[in-house]
This record gives C-alpha cells, sequence and structure tokens, in this order.
C-alpha cells in the first residue's frame, strides 16, 4: 500500500478516536531496540506524522541503549549495568551524550523530517529542560539494612521546565528528547529514558505515555499478554515477582505516570509495524495497557 492509501485506510478507522485525542499530547518513549531496523524506523516516523497530521501532539523521549554500548565497545570502554541502570563513570557520560544527543537524536529528528514532519532535537539541557539530580539507589538486603550503591553519573529528573516543549508545540514542532539531564551545578547526568519519558509526561498532562519495548507488553506467569491492569493490579503483579528484570522500572514509570495525572500508560512491542496507531485506533489495542481504575 502506498504512503496516500495508507493514510487513508488509518484515517477511516480513526475517525472515531480522533474526537477523544485532537489536541492532546501523547508521550512516547522510543527505545534502542525498536530502533534496530530500518523498516520499521521508517514506519514509526510515519506513525508520528499520521499522529501530527490527525491534530494529536507527539513528544518522543527516545532511548539508545544498544548504541551507546556498541560504541563503547569501539572505544574498549567496559560498560556495566546494576539494577538494569548502566554504571556512568567521566569517560562513559561523554559516550552517552555524544550517542544519544548526537547521534541518535538527530537520526530520529531526521526520520520524522523526511517523513514530511518538522521534528526537533533537544536534550534535556536545552531550554533548562530537565532538571536532573544524582540517583541515591538503594538496594534490599536480606536481614540487613538496604544497600546504598554508586552508579557514578546517573541521574533521576528532578524537574521538568516545559516552555521550551510548549513553544515548540504551538509551532506545529514534534520535541525529540534525548535522555541527558544537568543538575544545579551544571553536572551532566545519564537518566534512564523510561524515567525522563514518564515526568515529561507528568509535566505535560499527557493524554498517554507509550513506551516501545522488546515484547508484546506486559506477560503473565504464563507468557501470556496482559491487556490491560489497573494501578492496584501492576502493583500486585510487582509485589509477587512476575515481573522481573528491566520491565520492573518500565512499570514503576508507568505507575507514576498515571498516579502524576496521566491518561493512560501503555507497554507495547516496538517491533511491530503500525503498533502506536494500532494501540491508539483500534478496539482493546494490541500491547498492555495501565490505568487508574
Ligand atoms: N512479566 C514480564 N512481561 C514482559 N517482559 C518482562 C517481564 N518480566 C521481565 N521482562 C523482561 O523485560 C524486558 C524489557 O525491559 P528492557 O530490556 O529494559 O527494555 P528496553 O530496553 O526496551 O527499555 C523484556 O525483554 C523481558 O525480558
Ligand atoms: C542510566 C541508564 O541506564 N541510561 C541509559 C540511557 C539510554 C536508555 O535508556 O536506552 P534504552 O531505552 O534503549 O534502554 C543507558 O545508558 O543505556
Amino acid at each position: 500500500m502506498n504512503h496516500e492509501a495508507f493514510r487513508a485506510s488509518i484515517l477511516l478507522e480513526a475517525l472515531p478516536y480522533i474526537r477523544e485525542f485532537y489536541g492532546q499530547t501523547v508521550v512516547i518513549k522510543y527505545g534502542g531496540h525498536a530502533m534496530k531496523d530500518e523498516a520499521l524506523r521508517r514506519g514509526f516516523a510515519l506513525n508520528i506524522q499520521l499522529l501530527r497530521y490527525i491534530g494529536v501532539n507527539p513528544v518522543i523521549v527516545h532511548g539508545g541503549g544498544p548504541q551507546i554500548g556498541k560504541m563503547l565497545e569501539q572505544l574498549g570502554i567496559v560498560s556495566e549495568f546494576r539494577q538494569g541502570l548502566r554504571v556512568t563513570d567521566d569517560a562513559t557520560m561523554d559516550v552517552v551524550e555524544m550517542v544519544l544527543v548526537g547521534k541518535v537524536n538527530k537520526e530520529i529528528v531526521n526520520l520524522i523530517n523526511v517523513q514530511g514532519g518538522k521534528a526537533v532535537g533537544l536534550s534535556g539541557k536545552d531550554g533548562n529542560l530537565i532538571r536532573a539530580q544524582k540517583l541515591e539507589m538503594a538496594v534490599e538486603r536480606a536481614d540487613a539494612p538496604p544497600e546504598i550503591i554508586d552508579l557514578g553519573k546517573v541521574g533521576e529528573v528532578a524537574a521538568v521546565d516545559i516552555g521550551l516543549i510548549d513553544s515548540l508545540q504551538r509551532s506545529g514542532f514534534v520535541p525529540v528528547i534525548a535522555p541527558v539531564g544537568v543538575d544545579d551545578d551544571g553536572s551532566t547526568y545519564n537518566i534512564n529514558a523510561d524515567s525522563v519519558a514518564s515526568a515529561v509526561a507528568v509535566a505535560l498532562g499527557a493524554k498517554k505515555l507509550i513506551l516501545l519495548t522488546d515484547v508484546p507488553g506486559v506477560l503473565d506467569k504464563k507468557g501470556e499478554l496482559v491487556s490491560s491492569m489497573t494501578l492496584h493490579q501492576a502493583v500486585r503483579a510487582l509485589e509477587q515477582g512476575v515481573i522481573t528484570g528491566g520491565m520492573i522500572p518500565k512499570i514503576k514509570c508507568c505507575l507514576e505516570a498515571v498516579d502524576g495525572g496521566v491518561g493512560k500508560a501503555h507497554i507495547l512491542d516496538g517491533r511491530v509495524e503500525n503498533v502506536i496507531l494500532l494501540e491508539m485506533f483500534t478496539q482493546g489495542g494490541v500491547g498492555s495497557e495501565i490505568t487508574r481504575k
């Protein structure tokens, strides 16, 4: 199907939803795993452009973990993850910033613009967008007080200044944000992209937070997709140990977003073509959604 025919068919299906989403902000976290394939990258950009076309305001927060890993390897810098986060010394921070802000961010901007969009790339430094603070990571231990581990230049979001995003959206631009922030002293921090997406979604009062990853959504004990969970059910799933590894921080980000006023949070398979449109504009969707009630 060519571009025009595809756009027309999507528009027909989307009609009932246009009213609901018109003028609303949707924050989409575009993870490194969902960027690997050229056709998928083009499809992602087309989905973003289609959202703009029907009056939705998408804001992209991107990752790039695998891309950072590859560059560190080429430079002979050993990288280690603790609790799903990259231990970041000064040399690693330089590479993270170069890869995320200099390479991945501009590639996404270019992709969207090639599809006829107007994307602008930002890092958390631009317009004081993301104020960071050093992450104090406490790890629970059996029969001992929690251990505080030092991850170096790994930050968490302290504040989001939406001024620049606001101006860009009003001028019809799609902001594309790299998850790098600065603290009050101007030190640069590497922040997990899911956390940045969640904080940006809350600050913007977004209708939706969409996290694109490399699984169909949240899976239960039998490996079956959980289409919908309330905040309460998601907390129970965390406590019961159904959710492990990288899915733990992802669910926590969804909880923070919905708790902070975002309409719904979605975890979707970024390897599936048109997954954003399928989730937003079909009955029942295709991934997992987390709702307040
Ligand atoms: N219950 C679960 N449902 C789905 N994925 C899970 C679950 N528990 C753990 N995971 C793992 O979480 C991973 C997603 O987290 P992560 O690799 O950090 O994603 P990303 O790199 O896209 O941010 C999945 O690939 C899967 O291995
Ligand atoms: C602190 C930390 O771990 N930061 C991440 C930032 C990129 C990211 O989150 O990328 P994905 O979403 O593609 O995994 C990192 O250095 O890999």
